[in-house]
């Protein structure tokens, strides 16, 4: 009986794929009825449910969240006016000592000077970071003048004062705790989902781990970051949740923009990858960054010493305004992939700390500061060009009128934070105020431009939901690790998608006007029997993969483990190392210090006997003198008598 002929139509490769191919799918019994001759698949495999992804329905639409926050300050200029949700600004003109223009306006919430960073974080990000999948994600950016506290309020100082960006981090590293993979099974990459072959996940592995060593070595042994996990945690009274039926797979990247030029503020070195000048793309209204450097993070230190090395390496200057001035916009982004039997998911975070939007002048720009002012000014303007744009296309009075086209291409910034500025993202706007006179004017156009993008409405798109194709080598390891993998349901799933398969829909129309009826049930009959071999064979055969592949699965699993503790062990070797060097280094210095001492001492010793003898002989001589003197005294007293009686 020839069973091949229907496999061989149907494409089938038995042979086991490797470890070195991307993206292997195992065809599953469904997948293979599914492409055998005439309609055996179910209706609900239609091409259309294999496209990528899924699509929710669409969901409500929003405004811009677009906050004030005041810079505390004893000189706060008369001619503002703060609500909780507005801003009122008189000019007064002083000539005439009447106000001329009030202009208001408005917030989604005025954060005054008491407002502190752990209440601004629970206001503004945590809601969204608690459900992350939600949305597709968002955008969180700082903007104002320099010095008025935009760095302070994304990344701030150590523990208490900590800005969003570690208080992000420790809230999904907290929440999560539980749900967060410990490989990096699956990636963003051009803004879809890929899963990793074995290789690359044990080279991302390698990757990370290397950098934080890098880290910790360039550090000296210390941690890295100023912050405290568990402080944050107590701020904010963060507790990991219990129910999560996702997998979250946590990445990491830093860029800087700096004169129009994207720096990845991760790139190492140290590493032998060469440094390339990054260009942004887009797809879709999502922008990536080919070549970036994404780190897969396990551990909430490594993702907060991340955070520090990529802000060790972040433009500042001194400007007249601010001592410790950030020149660039930096990007801090998070990527969270969920993962579950039916698929994927993906939600990006991002963190943007813009450049200052003051006047070159008044910054005391000149040289490269002006230049640098240019790069930011233009940037910034396209911003509020960009913002215009939405907001005219959105705006209800402009219906009849031409759409414009959003500029998101004319600045780098605004290339790469477009899904926000289009609408496919939440968007958050913390708008930084240091409401003294110096800045009166420039605070004005920070406000024209907040209350711009205040009016703006954000369509909540559907979330990308990827469908995940059954039996993955990658999900069944992540399975595997953790002891979760039941592969008995795996084989029933099998078993029951095969009993969907329905012979009589055969079509052999093409034999009918050959054959007698006889001939056609025999024929039939012989092919039914030649079918349910074929069925057998092939969930043998599968089940034999399985198996298989299992094995190897825990091959794999072992050499994992054994890499982590050749990794670790090397870490507590080359800490063993250092202690022993510098415990070296610090006996050697006792002793030639002990050794200084002893001269110093026998020194002191001699110096003092020398001084306790010429003590001793000035005594002596002193005693002699005495004694001269009183035998003198004497002799001449016994003259005088002598002299007396003579008179006498
Ligand atoms: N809300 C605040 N509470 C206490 N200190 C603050 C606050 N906001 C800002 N500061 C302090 O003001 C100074 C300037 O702030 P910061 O560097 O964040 O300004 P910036 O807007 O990022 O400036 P630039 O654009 O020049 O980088 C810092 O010393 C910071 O600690």
């Amino acid at each position: 009986m020839e069973l091949f002929p229907i496999l061989k139509k149907a494409k089938l490769d038995f042979s086991r794929p490797t470890f070195n191919d991307t993206n292997i799918i195992l065809p599953t019994a469904r997948d293979t009825i599914a492409s055998l001759p005439g309609n055996l698949a179910d209706d609900e495999f239609s091409a259309n449910e294999e496209s990528d992804y899924l699509q929710n329905s669409e969901k409500e639409t929003e405004n811009i969240n677009v906050y004030l926050r005041i810079r505390p300050t004893n000189n706060v200029c008369n001619m503002y006016k703060f609500t909780t949700d507005k801003v009122i600004v008189s000019q007064v003109d002083h000539t005439k000592n009447v106000n001329i223009t009030e202009k208001h306006y408005s917030f989604t919430s005025v954060l005054n000077e008491a407002v502190d960073q752990v209440q601004i974080y629970d206001q503004i990000v945590r809601p969204t970071l608690s459900n992350p999948f939600a949305s597709t994600g968002a955008t969180f950016a700082s903007y104002g003048v320099s010095s008025s506290g935009k760095t302070f309020t994304i990344l701030g100082g150590s523990d208490f004062t900590a800005g969003l960006v570690p208080r992000a981090i420790t809230q999904i590293f907290t929440e999560f705790q539980n749900f967060i993979a410990e490989f990096p099974c699956v990636k963003v990459t051009r803004d879809e989902i890929r899963e990793l072959c074995d290789d690359d996940v044990e080279s991302e592995m390698k990757t990370v781990d290397d950098f934080i060593f890098e880290c910790a070595k360039l550090n000296k042994g210390k941690q890295l970051s100023n912050w405290s996990s568990k402080s944050i945690q107590e701020n904010h009274n963060f507790s990991p949740k219990e129910e999560f039926e996702d997998r979250i797979y946590i990445w990491v990247s830093f860029v800087e923009i700096y004169n129009e030029k994207i720096t990845d503020l991760l790139y190492n070195a140290s590493s032998k990858s060469t440094f390339k000048t990054l260009k942004i793309y887009s797809n879709k209204g999502n922008s990536y960054i080919p070549g970036l450097t994404w780190f897969f993070v396990s551990k909430i230190d490594d993702a907060l010493n991340i955070l520090k090395y990529g802000l060790s390496k972040v433009s500042y200057a001194s400007t007249k305004i601010n001592d410790h001035s950030s020149r660039s916009h930096t990007i801090f982004t998070i990527n969270l992939i969920a993962e579950n039997k039916s698929g994927f998911q993906y939600s990006s975070f991002k963190f943007c700390d813009l450049a200052g939007a003051e006047k070159s002048k008044k910054a005391g720009n000149v040289g490269e500061r002006l230049k640098e002012a240019g790069g930011i000014n233009n940037s910034l303007l396209v911003l509020g060009r960009c913002l215009e744009a939405v907001h005219h296309n959105q705006s209800k009075n402009n219906k009849k009128t031409a759409e414009i086209v959003v500029p998101v291409r004319d600045s780098k910034l605004t290339f790469l934070i477009q899904s926000s500025l289009l609408g496919y993202e939440k968007f958050f706007m913390i708008v930084n105020l240091f409401p003294t006179s110096d800045f009166f004017e420039e605070n004005l156009n920070v406000l024209k431009f907040a209350s711009i993008a205040k009016q703006i409405v954000v369509r909540q798109v559907e979330v990308k939901k990827f469908k995940r194709p059954s039996l993955r080598f990658s999900y069944l390891m992540q399975s595997q690790l953790n002891n979760s993998i039941d592969i008995n349901r795996t084989c029933n799933r099998i078993n029951e998608e095969n009993e969907t398969f329905d012979e009589s829909d055969l079509d052999f129309s093409y034999e009918w006007n050959k054959m007698s009826n006889e001939q056609l049930i025999e024929q039939l009959r012989k092919q039914k029997e030649e079918i349910e071999v074929i069925k057998k064979l092939y969930v043998q055969k599968e089940q034999d993969y399985i198996d298989s592949e299992m094995k190897l699965r825990q091959d794999v699993v072992k050499q994992y483990k054994q890499i982590h503790e050749n990794l670790s062990k090397r870490n507590a070797a080359d800490k063993e190392h250092l202690e022993y060097y510098y415990q070296q280094k610090m006996d050697s210095l006792k002793q030639s210090y002990e050794r200084k001492l002893s001269e110093a001492y026998d020194e002191i010793e001699d110096l003092r006997r020398s001084l306790y003898k010429a003590i001793k002989k000035n005594s002596k001589q002193n005693e002699e003198k005495d004694i001269n003197e009183s035998n003198e005294e004497q002799e001449d007293e016994s003259c005088e008598d002598d002299l007396i009686e003579i008179d006498d």
